[in-house]
């Protein structure tokens, strides 16, 4: 078997108490199992006359190879294009994308730095993949310094339709550079359809008969591998000793009968206001669940120096202290607002001992915690999963309730009948959802991947 050498800028911690984000979830549970060098960013800024040296930890089976980023890089490839470019324009929020040149100059010379150190850590017979919107280039870098191995890319976050993409300045320049690899993995069937139409309505690009699209004289094949999780050590992990401990003393500490759940970064594209707002109306549309139903929501900080997360922190701080305060009692806290990282295995106990998962981003590559939610619960009484129509999980999640997030009403209905749920149907729906989390996981993710990638070739000419 070809090593396999994955390149991400998030790299995940080993240490539990780590930063919370799906990919580095996902790719640690990935290389737990094969085994492989993980090259990425340490999480660690130094000034911009500093060396970035390479830093080597083993792990197991898995080499994390990670390197600082100087302030410069942090500001303009991490903060900057990645994250106030690309992550806004490819979740749909035009309104939030910040454009500077200098952001466009930095996210290319990162990457470039990127693709020097992984050549010196290259074998001849290696298989790289390489993850996420920070990165596109790398393929293209590492070609002009000679490698030939094959390059997977992988992203993690939508694809979004033609007219939307045309919005990212450089958008052009990033197609074409995805045409440099020799697969391209997208997360849903709705990202792939998006990738075509914009190659060949907006590009001038065409469709190939074995499926692969061709730009310019390059072609290279487009496909959605939907993301999974470790099901098992998911489950296993919600059933400890220290799980149970965990749930009764959350059932100790309230009155509240019943927990509607959510856990996300605290990120514009997750929903989270809306779903306050929709909580706020349930409570107020239907005093039953006064006292007997608690909305906990983990939202632990990211991206802080990005001026629109700073501004949505403030927003749900005075919109959770607004419902408590409205409509709270001294025996009950109807928001339990927790601005944490939480450890996944804690997440596991509380996802178990909640009543209903409530996943409404507006916008989702995958979402995760969708799918760790239906794996936490218990089979013979399992809480109900209400889903985001706009999370790549609902292509597969279909027996959730779908709902659309920005219809409040329609969110409150969704918790209502949640809260209501006959145990036969809940058992009914959360059978076929365990069924299709367990048939994709992430192992299924990863070896499906891998084979595509290790039978197709790019073509440099028409
Ligand atoms: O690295 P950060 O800037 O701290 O952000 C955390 C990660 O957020 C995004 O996660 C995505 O990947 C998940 C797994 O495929 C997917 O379920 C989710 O829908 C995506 O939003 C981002 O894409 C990662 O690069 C970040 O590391
Ligand atoms: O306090 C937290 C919040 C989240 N997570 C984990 O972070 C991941 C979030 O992934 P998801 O795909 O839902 O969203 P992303 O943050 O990647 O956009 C999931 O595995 C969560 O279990 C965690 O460990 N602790």
């Amino acid at each position: 078997m070809k090593r396999l050498v994955v390149v991400s800028n998030r790299v995940a911690d080993w240490t539990k108490g780590g930063k919370s984000g799906g990919l580095a979830v996902a790719l640690q549970d990935a290389l737990r199992k094969r085994g492989g060098l993980w090259l990425g960013w340490s999480g660690k800024i130094v000034e911009d006359d500093e060396p970035c040296e390479l830093s080597q930890e083993h792990h197991g089976n898995v080499t994390l190879a990670t390197m600082p980023l100087t302030e410069s890089e942090y500001q303009h490839y991490y903060l900057g294009f990645s994250n106030s470019v690309l992550w806004p324009v490819f979740h749909y929020r035009l309104d939030l994308a910040r454009f500077e040149p200098e952001h466009w100059e930095g996210y290319i010379t990162t990457v470039r730095r990127f693709a020097e150190k992984l050549v010196g850590l290259l074998e001849p017979d290696d298989i790289i993949w390489v993850h996420d919107y920070h990165l596109i280039p790398l393929a293209s870098e590492l070609r002009k310094l000679g490698v030939d191995q094959k390059i997977g890319f992988f992203l993690h976050i939508p694809f979004p339709s033609p007219d939307v993409l045309a919005a990212a300045p450089k958008h052009r320049a990033l197609v074409r550079a995805l045409f440099d690899y020799d697969l391209v993995g997208l997360q849903t069937h709705a990202d792939v359809g998006n990738f075509g139409r914009f190659v060949y309505e907006a590009a001038d690009g065409k469709v190939l008969q074995d499926g692969r699209l061709q730009l310019d004289g390059k072609s290279v094949l487009i496909k959605s591998f939907p993301i999974g999780i470790d099901v098992e050590s998911f489950r296993d992990m919600a059933r400890t000793e220290e799980a149970d401990r965990h749930i009764q003393t959350l059932q100790r500490r309230t009155i509240a009968s019943a927990f509607i759940i959510g856990v996300d970064r605290l990120d514009y594209t997750k929903g989270i206001s809306e779903r306050f707002r929709a909580f706020q109306r349930l409570v107020e549309s239907h005093p039953e669940y006064r006292t007997s139903v608690t909305l906990m929501q983990i939202a632990p900080p990211t991206r802080e120096e990005v001026l629109a997360y700073a501004e949505m922190r403030q927003e749900l701080e005075q919109l959770s202290g607004h419902i408590n305060g409205e409509l709270g009692n001294y025996d009950w806290t109807p928001v339990r607002y927790i601005h944490r990282h939480i450890p996944r295995d804690t997440l596991a106990a509380l996802l178990r001992g909640s009543q209903v998962g409530l996943v409404t981003p507006l916008r989702d590559g995958m979402n995760l915690v969708a799918k760790e939610y239906v794996a936490a619960q218990d089979d013979e009484n399992p809480g109900v999963l209400i889903l985001s129509r706009f999370a790549g999980a609902a292509e597969q999640l279909k027996e959730a309730l779908i709902i659309n997030p920005y219809d409040i009403d329609e969110m409150v209905e969704a918790m209502h009948r949640a809260l209501s749920m006959p145990l036969a149907e809940r058992k009914e729906r959360h059978q076929a959802l365990l069924e299709r989390v367990r048939e994709n996981d992430v192992s299924y993710w990863r070896e499906c991947y891998l084979d595509t990638l290790e039978t197709v070739r790019r073509e440099a000419s028409a």
